[in-house]
């Protein structure tokens, strides 16, 4: 039963101290519609807290999200931060795609803005590596090409990300990867995606960003920025971070020298062709570089070519197909269609918001324009237009045969895709209520176009293809989903591209109740609606921008996140344990909200921690095992140690090149300055702690431009700005970086505690480590957070 009141505060709940309330009683903490529990990680802008969506009334389901919680009044006195949320709102909304976080809804109460994002259980990226030391070549090489699909397809949108790097990584529950942090993200034109803002982090900045102020192709840029991440995922630590001269790392110019002019080095357990495929992609020189649709057809990548051959549109049809089922045949309508998600509250809440005055979240319209026209760079060389690749229009059913079998997530959604191409040309030839007897012979497909298949029967198709494979009734003796014969024995989450690749035909579902099931379990993780309520259509995910809610408006309640789709199994046990235990209880007036424990009605108790995480304790028997260490796993002490990262150092030097702000800073090429002085004067300005990074930005006035000091580069110029930075504050061990813990005496939640411990006054500074022959595994990443 929903315990749940049908309104709910918009606010953080304080505490209850009413004596009344004894301590048996729990009391949560909510946001809009969320229970807020612990927090996952601390970003620039604020913490970020996982949640659970409430109940929904008819199906009495929940589900996970992060929440990023922004304080309004940081945000109101800086301009640059208000405007890195906006493009991160705004982008997300028009980015579908499995591998980029889903944005759900963004709320505000009066005092936070909350962007709610899928929730990615599986973690930080970084720490994976971490834990592995480094990643055996088929694994890196299946989540490289989730990277590379990723990115193509924000690509393919127009926006370039800009800080891509491992820390902007997350893993979902089954290892998948999911890109986030889009604080950076711009537009760029076909004909022009010449870009001047430098942003990003060194260690993962592609040369051109730094050591030319002229203005950079910003495709290439992420190109390159994939390319550390591939190395770093084989190598377990960070190219070019072995410069003698500057073994820290941290001074800029040494960095990008270093970069320039020595050849990449591999360790010995990198094979070849992966060594191929990075020689070619860690180019300085941006036009000698691969570009990503040229990173998919490389030999080392060809296990998931099929993956890698879904085409933006593709991806956008089937998760339009996903958020709209009136879409779907009439004869799948039929089914008893389950209830559609609304347009998400936040959406209409915008759209509301777009006539009134929207105070300071109004973004800078120079944030928006592509910088530099040809004609002002002459030096510089342009893309052209690019025209649609053929490669787009291609079915993947054309490159069956190319595709190699793999465990890997990519490479299942592509096999479903294909089987799903192929079970429909076998299902145009019979009866259309047959379908569910056809058996498809194997390896005989005949060859489809993209226009013989609507994305409709695709979808269906594939939804067919996937209750083959998986029926509904098929569990273990655990009571687990079975995998199929040769799949690990994981229950495999509902996404498209998880789909175990072998299909027996007398595992076709044959009832429209399980056809129906098999719908209902579909498919993508964009299921709730919410993302792919906002219009993909719009010519520019910046055109919306007027329309962002207004500070001081109201919270709607939300009716996303509430539709079955949105919930898989776990979610539902999730939710029946969290609603099993609670009771909620408003206090009148108050504003005050209360979830009240009465143990001796619960089946289980849920016990608050310190952190507001719920941690259920007794009676654990009656869930599955699955459900349970699921459900654990959300309270993973792992988690506690990540809130502590809220000491991130970080080095910014954003403000090198604003072109937002072009009244602050000017840009040109430099003359000829000695490399001595552009030496010299990068390492005196090129540190910046987190602290100073506002107050540097503000100040960044006056400008200096110095060229590389490389003379193998003597077209690379250095570009700079005296924006008052030093390193004075920064902790000589911590260097605003991660270490690669399995290597480290310490790891890296251990070092955060320690930092925060320490400056509680509670132990003693750590002391510098000595540089040592496995410093650059150490070090790996010790820039995690450098930015500029
Ligand atoms: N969708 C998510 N699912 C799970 N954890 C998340 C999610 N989003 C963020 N986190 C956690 O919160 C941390 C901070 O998030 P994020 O990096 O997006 O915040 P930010 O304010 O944008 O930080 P940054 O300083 O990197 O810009 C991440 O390192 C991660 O641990």
């Amino acid at each position: 039963m929903n315990t749940f009141p049908k309104h709910h505060s918009s606010n953080f709940l304080s505490q209850n101290n009413n004596p009344s309330h004894n301590s048996s009683r729990r009391k949560h903490v909510t946001f809009g519609p969320y229970i807020v529990g612990s927090t996952l990680g601390k970003g620039e802008f604020g913490k970020v807290k996982l949640g659970w969506s409430r109940k929904n009334e008819s199906t009495d389901i929940s589900k996970q999200v992060a929440i990023k919680l922004i304080r309004r009044d940081s945000i109101l006195q800086d301009r640059e931060k208000e405007i890195k949320i906006y493009r991160e709102i705004n982008a997300l909304k028009h980015l579908t795609h499995p591998n980029i976080v889903r944005l759900e809804e963004v709320l505000q109460n009066s005092k936070y803005i909350g962007i709610v994002l899928e929730y990615a259980s599986g973690g930080e990226f970084y720490k994976y590596i971490q834990k592995k030391r480094r990643l055996k070549e088929p694994i890196a090489c299946k989540l490289f090409a989730q990277l590379v699909s990723g990115v193509y397809y924000m690509h393919s949108k127009g926006l370039v990300h800009r800080d891509l790097k491992l820390e902007n990584l997350l893993l979902d529950k089954n290892e998948n990867l999911i890109i986030t942090d889009f604080g950076f993200v711009n537009e760029f034109l076909q004909n022009n995606e010449l870009m001047k803002t430098s942003c990003g982090s060194p260690c993962y900045a592609a040369p051109e960003l730094v050591v030319t102020s002229n203005p950079y192709k910003a495709r290439k840029a992420d190109v390159w920025s994939c390319g550390i991440i591939l190395f770093a995922m084989l190598a377990g630590y960070l190219p070019w971070d072995d410069d003698p001269d500057n073994p820290r790392g941290d001074d800029i110019a040494k960095l990008y020298n270093y970069i320039t002019t020595s050849p990449l080095k591999f360790p010995s357990y990198i094979s070849a062709i992966p060594r191929d495929l990075l020689r070619k992609i860690l180019v300085a020189n941006p036009n000698q570089r691969l570009s990503l649709r040229e990173i998919e057809t490389h030999q080392w990548l060809k296990p998931h070519s099929s993956f890698l051959k879904i085409s933006p549109k593709e991806w956008d049809d089937v998760m339009k197909l996903k958020a709209d089922p009136s879409k779907i045949r009439p004869k799948l309508q039929n089914y008893k269609a389950r209830p559609q998600s609304a347009l998400p509250v936040s959406s209409k809440y915008y759209d509301a918001a777009s006539h009134s005055n929207r105070g300071s979240l109004v973004m800078d319209s120079n944030l928006l324009s592509i910088p530099v026209p040809p004609k002002e760079s002459p030096s510089h060389v342009f893309t052209k237009p690019s025209s649609p690749s053929t490669d787009d229009k291609l079915s993947p059913v054309r490159n069956k045969n190319k595709h190699a079998r793999s465990n890997s997530a990519a490479s299942l959604a592509l096999q479903a895709f294909v089987e799903a191409e192929k079970e429909h040309w076998n299902r145009a030839s019979i009866q259309h209520n047959k379908l569910h007897r056809v058996a498809t012979p194997q390896n005989q497909m005949p060859q489809v176009t993209e226009e013989d298949t609507s994305p409709v029967e695709k979808y269906e198709n594939y939804e067919m293809l996937k209750k083959k494979i998986q029926p509904a009734n098929q569990t273990n003796n655990n009571g687990v989903n079975s995998p199929v014969a040769g799949q690990p024995k994981r229950r495999p989450r509902p996404t498209t591209y998880h789909l175990p690749i072998s299909a027996s035909s007398s595992m076709v579902p044959d009832t429209q109740e399980a056809k129906l099931s098999m719908i209902n379990e579909a498919a993508f993780r964009y299921n709730s609606g919410s993302a792919l309520s906002f219009s993909h259509k719009e010519t520019s995910p910046f055109d919306s921008l007027s329309s962002l809610a207004p500070l001081g408006t109201e919270l709607l309640p939300s009716t996303t996140g509430n539709t079955p789709e949105s919930i898989n199994d776990t979610d539902l046990k999730m939710g029946q344990v969290l609603h099993r235990a609670k009771e909620r209880t408003e206090l009148e007036g108050s504003g005050i909200t209360v979830h009240v424990q009465r143990p001796e009605d619960s089946t289980l108790h849920v016990r608050k921690r310190d952190d507001g995480s719920p941690v259920p304790l007794e009676n654990m028997r009656n869930f599955s095992d699955q459900s349970i260490a699921e459900y654990v796993s959300l309270n993973v002490p792992g988690r506690t140690a990540l809130e502590k990262k809220s000491q991130k150092k970080r080095f910014s030097l954003l403000s090198f090149y604003s072109s937002y702000s072009s009244s602050k800073s000017s840009l040109f090429v430099g003359n000829n300055n000695s490399s001595t002085n552009a030496t010299s004067k990068i390492k005196n300005t090129s540190r910046i702690t987190s602290s100073q990074e506002n107050k540097s930005t503000q100040s960044r006035h006056s400008s200096s431009y110095v060229t590389a000091p490389s003379s193998r580069q003597p077209s690379f110029q250095m570009a700079t700005e005296n924006v008052n930075i030093n390193n004075e504050n920064r902790r000589p061990t911590v260097r605003s970086s991660m270490m690669v813990g399995s290597l480290s005496q310490k790891n890296t939640s251990d070092t955060s505690e320690h930092e925060v411990q320490q400056e509680n006054g509670q132990l003693p500074p750590i002391r510098e480590r000595e540089p040592s022959t496995a410093r650059k595994v150490i070090d790996f990443f010790k820039r995690r957070s450098l930015r500029f």
